[in-house]
C-alpha cells in the first residue's frame, strides 16, 4: 500500500517514517516538496504519486507564535487541510488527518469526548479546529486524529526542553495547574498505522498516552527517568518546583484541563495504550541508546 506523509520533517512524520511496516510504501514530502497551503501542487503531488493514504502530519504548531502570525497559522492548519481533503476527494483517497486537544476552552473536568463541541481558545486551536470542519464537511469519511502534549526522543518539545534546562540548572519552575496527558509518537504512529488497516474507521478519535499529569507531574517524571536512562548526571540534583499558570505568562491562552477520551478508539480501532509515564521510559531509554 503507497501513503503519502506531508510535513516530512516533522516530529509525527519522523516516526511514521521509523516505523514503518513492511507492506507500506511511503512517499514522504516536506513543505519544500509540498507546501499544503498550495491547492495546486497538492492536487500534482496527489495526482503524480497516486497514494491510496494520505496523512497529514504537516502543521504550524508554534502556540504562541500564532497569537501574532494568525495568517500564516489559517494557511497551513486550515486552508492546508481544506487543499488536502478536495484533492483526496477528487482521486478518491483517504485522507488522515492530525489535529489538537487545544480546540478545547478546558473548562471540563473529565475527559473530552470526541463528539463534544469545541471551544478553542487561541489562534493555535481556532486555525486546527477550522481544518477539522473543512476537512469534515469535504471528506466526511476522512479520519480526523486528535492527539496532545506530542514528544519524541528528538525535535523541539517539552521532554527535550526539559532534559536541557535540567542539565544547565539546578532549579525550574513548571505550571502544575494546566492537566493533560502527554503523548508519544511512537503511541501515535502505531495509532495511524493501525487505522491505516481498519478502512471502516471515519470521523473523529482521539489518540493520546493513558493517563493524565500536569507539566509539572511530566517534568518530575522527566527528571527521574532521564536519570534512570542515564540522560542526567546520577550526581545532578534539580529542584523542580510547581507554579501557577498566572505566574508564567505566555501571549497564547492554554486549556487547563484537556484529557482527552480515547474509548472510541480501544473499541472501535482496536488499539492498546499505555501508561504515558511508561511510554516515556521507553522513549527516554531509546534516546540513550538509539
Ligand atoms: N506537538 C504537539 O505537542 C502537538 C501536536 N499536535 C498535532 O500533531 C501533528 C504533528 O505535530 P508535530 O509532528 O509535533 O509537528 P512539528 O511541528 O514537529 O512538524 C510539523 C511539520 O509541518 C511542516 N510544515 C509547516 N508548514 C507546512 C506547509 N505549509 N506545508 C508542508 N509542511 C509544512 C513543518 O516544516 C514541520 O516539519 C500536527 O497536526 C499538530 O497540530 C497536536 C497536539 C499537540
Amino acid at each position: 500500500m503507497k501513503i503519502l506523509i506531508t510535513g516530512k520533517n516533522g516530529q509525527l512524520a519522523q516516526e511514521l517514517h521509523k516505523r514503518k511496516p513492511a507492506n507500506i510504501e511511503l512517499v514522504a514530502l516536506d513543505r519544500n516538496d509540498l507546501d499544503i497551503t498550495n491547492a495546486t501542487q497538492v492536487t500534482q503531488a496527489i495526482a503524480e504519486h497516486k497514494p491510496e493514504v494520505v496523512i497529514n502530519a504537516a502543521a504550524y504548531t508554534a502556540v504562541d507564535k500564532a497569537e501574532s502570525e494568525k495568517e500564516q497559522a489559517y494557511a497551513v492548519n486550515a486552508t492546508g487541510p481544506e487543499n488536502l481533503a478536495a484533492a483526496c476527494k477528487e482521486f478518491g483517497i483517504r485522507l488522515i488527518h492530525v489535529s489538537t486537544d487545544f480546540v478545547f476552552d478546558g473548562q471540563s473536568s473529565t475527559p473530552y469526548q470526541p463528539q463534544q463541541p469545541v471551544r478553542p481558545l487561541g489562534v493555535y486551536g481556532e486555525s486546527k479546529a477550522a481544518g477539522e470542519a473543512a476537512v469534515q464537511s469535504l471528506l466526511p469519511e476522512a479520519v480526523i486524529l486528535r492527539t496532545a502534549w506530542v514528544y519524541s526522543a528528538h525535535g523541539a518539545n517539552f521532554t527535550n526542553t526539559m532534559l536541557r534546562l535540567m542539565n544547565e540548572r539546578d532549579q525550574l519552575g513548571v505550571v502544575a495547574d494546566q492537566i493533560g496527558t502527554p503523548t508519544s509518537t511512537h503511541t501515535l504512529a502505531e495509532a495511524i498505522y493501525t487505522l491505516i488497516e481498519k478502512p471502516q474507521a471515519k470521523g473523529t478519535y482521539h489518540c493520546t498516552d493513558a493517563g493524565a499529569a500536569s507539566w509539572y507531574d511530566f517534568a518530575v517524571a522527566i527528571y527521574e527517568e532521564g536519570k534512570e536512562a542515564g540522560l542526567l548526571p546520577a550526581e545532578k540534583q534539580v529542584q523542580i518546583k510547581p507554579i501557577a499558570t498566572a505566574d508564567y505568562p505566555t501571549p497564547a491562552a492554554r486549556p487547563a484541563y484537556s484529557v482527552l477520551d480515547k474509548t472510541s478508539l480501544v473499541a472501535e480501532v482496536g488499539i492498546e495504550l499505555k501508561h504515558w509515564r511508561q511510554a516515556l521510559r521507553q522513549v527516554l531509554k531509546e534516546k540513550a541508546a538509539p
